[in-house]
């Protein structure tokens, strides 16, 4: 039985005030939650969010992090200094970094490579566009993503990963991916993992939804046997709707 896990993306929002209300808001909504809580942050939120989440199960999160150790990489943060703020979890390629930041599927590979090395635990992100959708490419397009992006990985470092399928025509426009349809690609995700590292390994395996997860779908999309989890933008940005995310099970 894989724990189910909802993890918070808040991208590019929240001043270090404005984060530890957040944090201190949800802290008493989510004290019973039955799944791993994350929130990941804006990097200048780190220590407000780290000191809020004090003693609560909720676990903080970056958005992206550098391959390399350390060196002449203007603006980037290695998985060491996020290990250093306390820092749990990292998202890797999504589909924002792939769109506005150069991200491919090389860098993110050497991105997971790095923070599992560091003993971070990685969320990787798939999803096909409106496009890839509409031509058929989905199923070949996730696979592939997946399966570059865990190269080099051992089987016992791929069972630790969590993989956010996340159809980029859903992310933050209100559509959402139907449960049938989530369900389906997330299966096929799974088996390109089983094909390459074994069934017991893709079994172990937590993959989650993302692309405009809210309280009124969630319940839908977690009943669906391959989905694991949620990786929420906009439904995180405020304690009652994430917090409803969360309790989906309540
Ligand atoms: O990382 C989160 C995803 O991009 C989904 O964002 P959204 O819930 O605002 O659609």
């Amino acid at each position: 039985m894989r724990k189910p896990i909802i993890a918070g993306n808040w991208k590019m929002n929240k001043t270090p005030e404005e984060a530890k209300a957040l944090v201190t808001e949800l802290k008493p909504l989510v004290k019973d939650a039955n799944c791993d809580v994350v929130v990941c942050v804006p990097a200048v939120n780190f220590a407000a969010v780290k000191e809020a989440a004090k003693g609560s199960k909720i676990k903080l999160g970056a958005e992206n992090v550098h391959w390399a150790k350390s060196g002449a990489f203007t603006g980037e943060l290695s998985a060491d200094m996020l290990k250093a703020c306390g820092v749990e979890y990292v998202i890797i390629g999504h589909s924002e970094r792939r769109q506005y930041f150069g991200e491919t599927d090389k860098t993110v590979n050497q991105r997971v490579l790095a923070a599992v090395e560091a003993g971070l635990k990685v969320i990787m992100c798939v999803g096909e566009n409106k496009e890839e959708r509409e031509a058929g490419y989905t199923d070949a397009l996730v696979e592939y993503q997946t399966l570059i992006g865990l190269n080099g990985l051992t089987k016992e470092q791929v069972a630790k990963i969590i993989i956010a399928y996340e159809p980029v025509w859903a992310i933050g426009t209100g559509l959402t991916a139907t449960d049938e349809q989530a369900n389906e690609t997330i299966g096929v995700i799974r088996a390109a993992v089983a094909r390459k590292y074994g069934k017991g390994t893709a079994n172990k395996v937590r993959i989650q939804y993302g692309g405009s997860m809210n309280p009124k779908n969630v319940k839908g999309l977690m009943a669906q046997p391959e989905i694991d989890g949620g990786l929420i933008g906009g439904a995180s940005l405020k304690a009652p709707d994430f917090s409803q995310v969360v309790n989906y099970d309540k």
